[in-house]
């Protein structure tokens, strides 16, 4: 069997702990520090290894990418079962003692390592995401999934557990936020099952839980920059009403600006006057659309698509991209 890991872990005082890493072939032996600033905790249960890989159902011509793959624990199944793994690691440690270890079974052939921080780094072609990621990237790490790659069969991810409950969640409940709408708009996520922090090496604070993000075939005609403004605009006071919400000078500003080419508003009557007619605009769309009472946290994606269609056909616009015959560009963004 490959990678299975011992463990020897000692515990110094101070920000970081000392692990003796003892591998399964007897005769690879690594001394690293895990930093928690990283991410860096290292799965070590086979039994979960193993379902996450039969669940990500890979094909033996497939590219894997993995996202940190750390000492290879995963590195090593993904390569019995791919064509290919190009595995992102930011860690120059950890590269090498994966790249020693998949040397090790000989299937240092099948693996490309980038040492990169993924979040600035553009992704390579491939079929399908593997990850045990850092929890502390994975709201930015998803929308750049889903909103910034190509096209995918899926990502099976292994998350902080409370992360992989918003994704999951759906309108009303507690967790649904503006995230989990925005990755609902690209993207189906299916859970698979939950993951003891006593898994991990060393043991994280949380519990985790694995999900697979499947990107949908077919997905709303819809401005993807205007979308997620819109939905950062709603999102904002998640549990208060839009009418509320919408009421917000700085907002009406805001949006009077983007909606008219970026204007330059001054203390002019005139300006006022068009400031004013703009907040009766929007008023209007949420009083005529039913949405002035509502929650965003209630509304489903489709009502959320219609509100956004109702702003538009009136002339209101959450970003500049989303205005007819504006260029799309593409910007990072931050969707938690
Ligand atoms: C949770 S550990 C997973 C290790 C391994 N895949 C496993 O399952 O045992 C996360 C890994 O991601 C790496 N990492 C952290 N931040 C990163 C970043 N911005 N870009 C690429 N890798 C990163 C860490 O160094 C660490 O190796």
């Amino acid at each position: 069997m490959l990678g299975a890991t011992r463990r020897v872990v000692r515990f110094i005082p101070g920000r970081v702990r000392l692990v003796r890493q003892v591998h399964g072939n007897g005769d690879s032996e690594e001394r690293l520090h895990f930093y928690k600033s990283r991410g860096q905790h290292i799965l070590i249960n086979p039994r979960i290894l193993d379902t996450i890989v039969r669940k990500s159902a890979i094909n033996p011509t497939d590219t894997v990418l993995e996202i940190g793959p750390g000492t290879g624990n995963l590195t090593l199944k993904l390569l019995e079962a791919a064509n290919k793994v190009v595995a992102i690691e930011i860690d120059p440690r950890m590269v090498q003692v994966l790249q020693k270890r998949v040397h090790q079974f000989g299937l240092l052939g099948k693996l490309r390592v980038m040492e990169r921080d993924v979040l600035r780094t553009k992704f390579p072609m491939f079929d399908l995401v593997v990850a045990n990621i850092p929890y502390g990237i994975s709201s930015p790490l998803v929308a750049k999934l889903v909103y910034g790659t190509p096209s995918f069969r899926s990502a099976t991810l292994l998350l902080q557990k409370e992360f992989a409950r918003r994704l999951l969640a759906n309108p009303g409940d507690s967790e649904y936020n503006r995230l989990a709408v925005n990755v609902k708009l690209l993207a189906d996520v299916e859970f698979v099952m939950d993951v003891s922090k006593r898994d991990f090496l060393p043991s994280p604070k949380v519990d985790s839980s694995v999900v697979i993000i499947r990107p949908k075939s077919q997905v709303p005609n819809v401005d993807l920059h205007e979308w997620r403004a819109f939905t950062r605009t709603c999102f904002n006071c998640k549990n208060k009403t839009l009418g509320a919400s919408f009421r917000h000078k700085r907002r009406v500003f805001e949006l009077f600006k983007v909606s008219n080419n970026n204007v330059d508003v001054g203390y002019s009557s005139k300006d006022k006057a068009g400031v004013r007619s703009f907040k009766e605009k929007i008023n209007g769309v949420l009083r005529t659309g039913g949405f002035e009472d509502k929650r965003p946290s209630k509304l489903s994606l489709e009502e959320l698509l219609h509100l956004l269609s109702l702003f538009n056909q009136s002339g209101v616009y959450f970003n500049h991209h989303g205005r007819p015959g504006e260029e799309d560009g593409s910007e990072e963004d931050n969707d938690d």
